[in-house]
């Protein structure tokens, strides 16, 4: 009920009490007919078309003298709320009220403004004081007859009689709030506070909720924005609740300094918070660097007003806190605007919202100005506005908690691909690098059993072949052999041709018992400087001594130039011999040299079989 504008209603109303005949001049002025209200649905009528205003001639008239007074220039009232806006401090209002029935009637009016500071009012009948009331904003919340937020007094008027209802409001800083004057039945005015209670609980409720849930999210999340938009829905609730009076009432009834005071300290901290909250909403500070300054300059100055406030209160701050909140809420409407055009879309839900606060606070500048008649919807409208904006910035962050989720989830998969792609990378690089490591191993081995000059096998490779090969030839019975090759004099071919020609003779030697050794599992190896060894596991017993031979006689028709020798040609000594079960390198070895030895002495350039053998 209170949300919805009656402004027609009473002038309708005015017009059928007068053309009934109800109304009466009183004072020279028409007198209001009180009993026309039982008949009205909603039980209360604005009081303001039936006023009359004056500003106050002189300080502190005598409530007696103002209706006598020449000074006094009285206007009528053109809306249905008076609203004089910046002016002089004090006002005179006046109106008749005339009850025509036989029996009391009990009337309350009721000023639906809470932060007026001073509301004198003054009950006359015959010129003699009736009843009287002071309230408002600096007067005690304790001293009021009815414990209401909104200034409100009980008339009894007695029957067929005019009463006389002056009223003096007090702005101290002469910025007078409009004055929704209205004039209730008093079950009318139960019901009407009952309403009133109810629509704020579920206002403030929901900001509540709002809050604690953004303070969770918060906590779980670590995001900034919410702690953000938690200070800005704390600072504007804090703040409504002053001024919508139910600070002045529940919180500190015997403060009014203090709750005239906290206005002017919550109004910049709620746009403080705001400006905060768009900032790491929209990231202002990268998107639109100018405006940002310009919005955190204009908080700065917002700002000011608080220690200003707590130093000297009576300072009328609102003439310059009041515009500063409108540009600093139309920078951030450009702000939003600005980004909103570039495709984002938590920027497009935040224009709408910030919109609506917009729109819903024009009506309180407006009326200030005396550019738009006040009602209740003008004076709600700053609450309606917010409702909605608190709703589409909701929106806003669940917009945004959906792009965290859908970023991170991104980021994961984007993380995990990159993670797998390392990984194959890794093992790619892992493998090439064993595989190069395992190359190397074998070339090391390599370089380390085999004899640079010949490229055949070395001693020490020699030494451990043997050794596995008697341990084979063990475990099946069949017999290696082992040929154990001596060049002979090779010193004077080194003497009479060079160390270079004993080299070459050296290497020749060596690719001649490579390409000897054909059999895969036969191996050549150099065992000393110019002793050679040729080791064929699982020998032909019968055809071991044949095969060295034929190894000399290679080496003998090769006539490899060897001018020490008798036959001219290079020559070489063989010993051979076949293991033995009970063989070690050093028994197998020793049998074979042996054999060689032998062989060096009955002249050179043959085989000897090893004696053992035969
Ligand atoms: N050019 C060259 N000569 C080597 C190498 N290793 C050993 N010799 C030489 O081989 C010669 C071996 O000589 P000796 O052990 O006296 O035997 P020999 O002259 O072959 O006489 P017999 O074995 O009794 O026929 C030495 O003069 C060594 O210097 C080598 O890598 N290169």
């Amino acid at each position: 009920m209170m949300m919805h504008q009656r402004y027609p209603l009473p002038w309708l109303f005015l017009i059928f009490c007068l053309l009934a005949g109800n109304g009466e001049l009183h004072a020279g002025h028409p007198a209001l007919n009180v009993s026309m209200l039982e008949r009205s649905t909603d039980g209360w009528q604005w009081l303001a078309p039936q006023a009359r205003f004056a500003e106050e001639a002189t300080p502190h008239e005598h409530p007696q003298q103002v209706l006598s007074s020449a000074a006094l220039r009285w206007q009528k009232v053109s809306d249905a709320v008076l609203n004089v806006g910046f002016g002089p401090p004090r006002y005179w209002i006046h109106l008749s009220l005339h009850n025509p029935e036989a029996t009391v009637a009990t009337r309350i009016i009721e000023v639906a403004e809470p932060l007026y500071d001073d509301l004198h009012f003054w009950v006359l009948r015959d010129n003699k004081v009736f009843a009287e009331a002071r309230m408002g904003d600096r007067i005690a919340f304790a001293s009021r007859a009815i414990t209401y937020r909104h200034p409100s007094m009980s008339l009894d008027i007695p029957p067929r009689t005019t009463v006389d209802l002056l009223i003096r409001a007090h702005a101290r800083d002469g910025e007078h709030d409009p004055l929704p004057l209205r004039l209730w039945t008093s079950e009318g005015f139960q019901a009407g506070m009952q309403l009133d209670l109810l629509i704020y609980g579920a206002y403030y409720g929901a900001i509540v909720i709002l809050l604690l849930y953004n303070l969770l999210v918060f906590a779980s999340t670590r995001e900034q924005v919410f702690l953000w938009y938690a200070v800005y829905l704390t600072s504007f609730l804090a703040w409504n609740f002053v001024y919508r009076g139910f600070a002045f009432q529940y919180l500190w009834p015997e403060s009014p300094d203090w709750n005239a005071g906290a206005v002017a300290i919550l109004v910049p901290l709620a746009l403080a918070g705001l400006t905060a909250f768009s900032w790491s909403l929209l990231d202002l500070r990268r998107q639109t660097p100018w405006l940002f300054r310009i919005a955190l300059i204009l908080t700065l100055a917002a700002l000011i007003h608080i220690p200003m406030a707590l130093l000297a209160p009576e300072t009328g701050l609102f003439a310059s806190l009041n515009p500063l909140g409108l540009v600093l809420i139309t920078t951030l409407l450009i702000a939003g605007i600005c980004i909103a055009q570039r495709g984002n879309t938590t920027a497009r839900i935040y224009v709408a919202a910030i919109g609506c606060t917009f729109v819903g606070t024009l009506p309180y500048y407006f009326t200030a100005f005396g550019l738009l008649p006040a009602n209740m919807l003008t004076i709600h409208a700053i609450n309606i506005g917010s409702a909605l904006e608190f709703l589409l910035l909701a929106l806003a962050l669940a917009h945004r908690i959906n792009s965290l989720k859908t970023e991170k989830l991104e980021a994961e998969l984007l993380a995990h691909a990159t993670l797998k792609h390392s990984a194959e990378a890794l093992e790619e690089k892992v493998f090439e690098r064993t595989s190069e490591l395992e190359q190397a191993n074998r070339s090391l081995h390599e370089l380390a059993v085999r004899d640079a000059l010949t490229g055949l096998y070395n001693r020490r490779h020699f030494n451990e072949v043997v050794q596995q090969e008697l341990a084979r030839s063990r475990r099946h019975g069949k017999p290696a052999a082992l040929l154990l090759l001596d060049l002979d004099h090779f010193k004077k071919l080194n003497d009479l041709s060079g160390h270079l020609a004993g080299d070459e003779a050296l290497a020749h030697i060596g690719q001649l018992l490579s390409s000897f050794a054909r059999r895969s599992v036969d191996q050549a190896f150099r065992v000393g400087g110019e002793e050679f060894a040729l080791l064929s596991p699982e020998a032909d017993e019968e055809n071991v001594e044949r095969w060295a031979e034929q190894l000399r006689l290679r080496i003998d028709t090769t006539n490899w130039p060897h001018p020490g020798t008798p036959q001219g040609h290079l020559t070489a000594s063989i010993g051979v011999a076949l293991s033995q079960p009970g063989d070690t390198l050093e028994s197998f070895y020793t049998r074979t040299d042996r054999a060689l030895y032998r062989a060096k002495q009955e002249g050179r350039n043959r085989v000897i079989r090893a004696l053992s053998d035969t």
